[in-house]
């Protein structure tokens, strides 16, 4: 088989914002949590996740938002950030390799972390982030 490209442009974080969140939906753990927040807005969901990885990747500043409010009180915990990490992981090595793929798998780590990091505290200390 042939060595695979490296994540170059709009296109191909298209095919792995794509491929990734329709594993995620047909995921049990994960995927009735995104579908039930997310019901008929995918098509919206998809659109600014690519713009989201579009910033980070290719440094095409094209998304605006904050990416951890959505995230505050979702029902989740180390086993959902392992199984989001793992099909993350997957689906980059499916298509991709290189530095940006790397890059995109160390992002996942950290964001991953973080998150994980700011709902635990929130939950255990009962409390609302502001931001
Ligand atoms: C257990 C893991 C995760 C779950 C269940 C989850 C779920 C969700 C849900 C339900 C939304 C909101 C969609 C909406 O109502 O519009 C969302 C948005 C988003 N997620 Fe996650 N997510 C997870 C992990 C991550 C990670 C690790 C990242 C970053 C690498 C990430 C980045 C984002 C971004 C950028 C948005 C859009 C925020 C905005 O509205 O601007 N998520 N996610």
């Amino acid at each position: 088989m042939n060595a695979k490209n490296d994540i170059q442009n709009l296109e191909d974080i298209q095919l792995l914002v794509d491929s990734f969140y329709a594993t995620v939906r047909s995921n049990d753990l994960l995927g009735p949590i995104f579908n039930e927040r997310i019901g008929d807005r995918w098509a919206e969901h998809l659109q600014k996740m690519y713009r989201f990885w579009q910033t980070i990747l290719l440094e095409d500043h094209t998304y605006f938002g904050s990416p951890f409010p959505p995230h505050a009180q979702l029902p989740v915990d180390q086993i959902h950030f392992d199984t989001w990490l793992q099909l993350w992981h997957g689906t980059i090595d499916q298509y991709f390799q290189g530095k940006k793929a790397d890059e995109a798998k160390w992002r996942g780590d950290k964001m991953a972390a973080m998150f994980l990091y700011k709902i635990t505290y929130y939950r255990d200390n009962n409390a609302t982030p502001l931001v």
